[in-house]
């Protein structure tokens, strides 16, 4: 980051400032977070040129600094294709037309796992991990994490989660800023995340990311009810009276995020009904593309901008 840039991003941050004070709560909310993820980014993007272990991954979005982007705005989304462009794509239906990865962008790469609570989205990640070299992030458990902590949030995060409703995007856009800064790998899945259009705007705004694609575990609500009551994990939310909540806030708030994507042609959906075996046989042409072709081309040649100059947007 020269300092030609960091002027230009303060200048920015102003401006989002002066917004913020003709009641524009979006851009409230953005500069926010766009601050308190500049002091998460800041002292890391010193390393920009010194190789990419000490590059934040976020620094990569978009070929700069998250934080910089965040600020100047410039939310240009990705123009990565994933397959087709048809809505409700079926995934058993697509098969290996879902192979037009972009595995030569250095930048962060994003795939959203969404569906009802109980949909069998965290189970599938943990074998998605495990073949295709991807970061679990589950912002229920990252929020759960939040709530051991004894962070000044962990009530309220209590509270909302007892009666099924949404925490507040500034809070788990952090977490998960956090957690992919620290990552080793370039490889998302976010699970349960963005639960409603405040929170895909908000994840947007501060990481000008745009995920490859959305996984939507399709399941009906009374097979989710029975696998809650089955889970057995101690949850303070796997009581009958909260599940309902979690299935009315799950109808009104997150399936409007699954139809945005699918209006994208991005979502996936998947059957969930059937064995968890079958339902990662199902996913698995989603993931191969990932494997085809390292990274690090495309990482090289961005570190090569850098160092010409011709990367810094200002
Ligand atoms: N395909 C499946 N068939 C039957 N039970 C499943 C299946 N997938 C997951 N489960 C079980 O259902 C419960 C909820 O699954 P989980 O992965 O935690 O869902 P989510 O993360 O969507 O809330 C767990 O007890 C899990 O073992
Ligand atoms: O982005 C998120 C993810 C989770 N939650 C809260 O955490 C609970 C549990 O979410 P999780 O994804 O762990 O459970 P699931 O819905 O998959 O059973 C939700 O009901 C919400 O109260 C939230 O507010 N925002």
């Amino acid at each position: 980051m020269t300092s030609r840039g960091r002027v230009f991003a303060r200048t920015i941050l102003r401006s989002i400032s002066q917004y913020r004070d003709h009641n524009v709560p979006a851009a409230a909310s953005a500069a926010n977070l766009i601050k308190d993820e500049v002091n998460l980014a800041r002292p890391r993007s010193t390393g920009l040129l010194s190789g990419t272990s000490e590059r934040s991954v976020l620094d990569k979005a978009q070929g700069g600094p998250v934080w910089f982007y965040a600020a100047a705005g410039l939310m240009a989304f990705s123009t990565t294709t994933v397959g087709s462009a048809s809505p409700h794509t079926d995934a058993e239906e697509k098969g290996k037309d879902f192979g037009k990865i972009d595995n030569t962008s250095s930048r962060p790469r994003v795939v959203f796992v969404l569906g009802g609570p109980g949909s069998g989205k965290g189970t599938q990640c943990a074998k998605i991990v495990d073949n295709y070299g991807f970061i679990h992030l589950s912002a229920g458990d990252l929020l759960r994490a939040e709530i051991k902590s004894g962070s000044p949030n962990g009530n309220m995060i209590q509270n909302m989660i007892k009666d099924g409703k949404i925490v507040p995007s500034e809070v788990t856009v952090k977490l998960l800023l956090k957690a992919m800064n620290e990552a080793t790998t370039d490889k998302f899945l976010i699970d349960g995340f963005p639960r409603n259009e405040e929170n895909r705007l908000a994840f947007e705004k501060v990481t000008g990311l745009e995920p490859e694609f959305i996984l939507y575990f399709d399941c009906p609500l009374t097979e989710m009810e029975k696998r809650l009551l089955g889970r057995n994990e101690g949850r303070v939310d796997d009581n009958i009276d909260t599940i309902r909540k979690r299935f009315k806030v799950f109808i009104e708030s997150s399936l409007p995020v699954i139809d945005h994507y699918d209006k994208l042609g991005k979502t996936r959906k998947v059957n969930a009904t059937k064995t968890r075996e079958e339902v990662f046989k199902t996913i698995e042409p989603l993931f191969k593309p990932f494997l085809e072709k390292s990274s690090c081309d495309g990482l090289n040649q961005t570190i090569m901008q850098y160092s010409s100059g011709s990367a810094v947007r200002d």
